[in-house]
């Protein structure tokens, strides 16, 4: 029997990341060899290198600023050279098929592939498809989408709704561990703050800025993105994590609220998990207004509430998480029927189908 191969990519935050670790496991299982393209420094190579028996290949990429930097002048070489790069990678482990899950450093890839005749597959967990996503879809054979609204943005001919992909792992966290982990008690409820994958330097600030007041109602778990621990800030039923990898599942069944960016690997898992959430998405000024988006579609299906950035005062905060408290019972009733196993099923078969056509 020929051996079966195939090649993830995707990186620059966690959220380019987290889908490819969900459903590499599945193909491992069953025999394929699995390589991975990504930079030599983004979050993906930590992230992969926790896998066993994964081949990584760092390939030269560029970065997406929406400022004005010298480094975008060099930006377009170091894509060329990741091309080419990505080029001999396939040249040399000829996958019979490719899994995007996006961000800048996919982009190379996809258009090795492309050059090579090899299938690609795109998974985009944003409401809108972002600027990565963007160049490569007309290389892809295929874009699968998390938001049903995002098939809109979508060529329809490539285009197909799976939903969103949640780690089987986050499913088997044990509460007494995460309240252990954390010192906790069973008596005050738990709030779960995550700024995204990186951390929100505003969330943060707003948070120490009321924690006396927030420590009276809550029990608190805050995630701060690497290097944003403050370590000066102590009280009692207050931890702080700079970014959590293996506890993170116990850490969410100690949870029984959630303050978050509006990232949506996220906040699928905070649904998946049926925890009341309120969003604080990234503003339109420090990005294309995705996490807007995203947050809207979570607030009218009754999942969420929301508190615009611009809007993220002292009072506001603690005023909205007592909201969020009070609202518990409609938030649960409204996430009560939303099921997340089938997406994942759905990937692996369409990558297979995939995957069998080209072999
Ligand atoms: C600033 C930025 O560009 N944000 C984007 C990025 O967010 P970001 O990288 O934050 O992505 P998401 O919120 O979608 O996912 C974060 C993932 O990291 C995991 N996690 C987080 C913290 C931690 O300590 N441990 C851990 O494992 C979460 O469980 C989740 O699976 O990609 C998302 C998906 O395309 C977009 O919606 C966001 O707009």
């Amino acid at each position: 029997m020929s051996e079966k191969r195939i090649l993830f990519t995707g990186g620059g935050t966690a959220g380019h990341v987290v889908v490819n670790l969900a459903v590499i496991p599945a193909f491992q299982k069953e025999g394929w060899e699995v390589d991975y393209i990504g930079s030599k420094n983004g979050i993906e190579s930590e992230l992969i290198s926790r896998l066993d028996d994964v081949t990584y290949h760092p390939i030269s990429t560029g970065k997406l600023r929406r400022y004005f930097s010298k480094e975008n002048f060099k930006d377009p070489f170091k894509v060329l050279k990741g091309t080419m790069q990505a080029y001999r990678i396939l040249g040399k482990k000829k996958p019979s098929v490719i899994f995007s899950k996006g961000g800048f450093v996919s982009v190379p890839v996809l258009a090795a592939a492309k050059m090579r005749g090899i299938p690609a597959i795109i998974h985009e967990s944003d409401y809108t498809p972002g600027l990565a996503n963007k160049l490569a879809i007309p290389m892809a054979k295929k874009v699968l989408a998390t938001f049903p609204e995002t098939m809109q943005f979508l060529p329809e001919k490539k285009a197909e709704w799976i939903g969103a992909v949640v780690r089987n792992e986050l499913f088997q966290g044990s509460k007494k561990k995460g309240l252990a982990l954390a010192n906790f008690t069973e008596g005050q409820p738990v709030l779960l703050i995550m700024g995204g994958s990186g951390g929100a330097q505003r969330i943060n600030q707003a948070v120490r800025d009321n924690l006396d007041v927030l420590v009276k109602e809550f029990q608190i778990i805050h995630i701060t993105g690497k290097g944003n621990v403050d370590e000066s800030v102590k009280r009692a039923g207050y931890i702080q994590f700079d970014y959590v990898n293996e506890e993170l599942s116990d850490i969410f069944a100690a949870t029984d609220f959630v303050l978050s960016r509006a990232g949506s690997n996220a906040i699928f898992e905070f649904l998946a998990l049926k925890k009341p959430m309120l969003l604080i998405p990234l503003s339109r000024n420090a990005s294309r207004g995705d996490q807007i988006l995203n947050a809207n579609s979570f607030k009218k299906q009754g999942y969420a509430n929301i508190l615009e950035e611009e809007e993220l005062t002292e009072d506001r905060l603690v005023t909205e998480l007592l909201n969020l408290k009070q609202s518990k019972k409609e938030k649960l009733k409204a996430m009560k029927n939303y099921e997340s196993f089938e997406a994942k099923q759905k990937v692996i078969k369409i990558i297979k189908d995939i995957s069998n056509k080209t072999q």
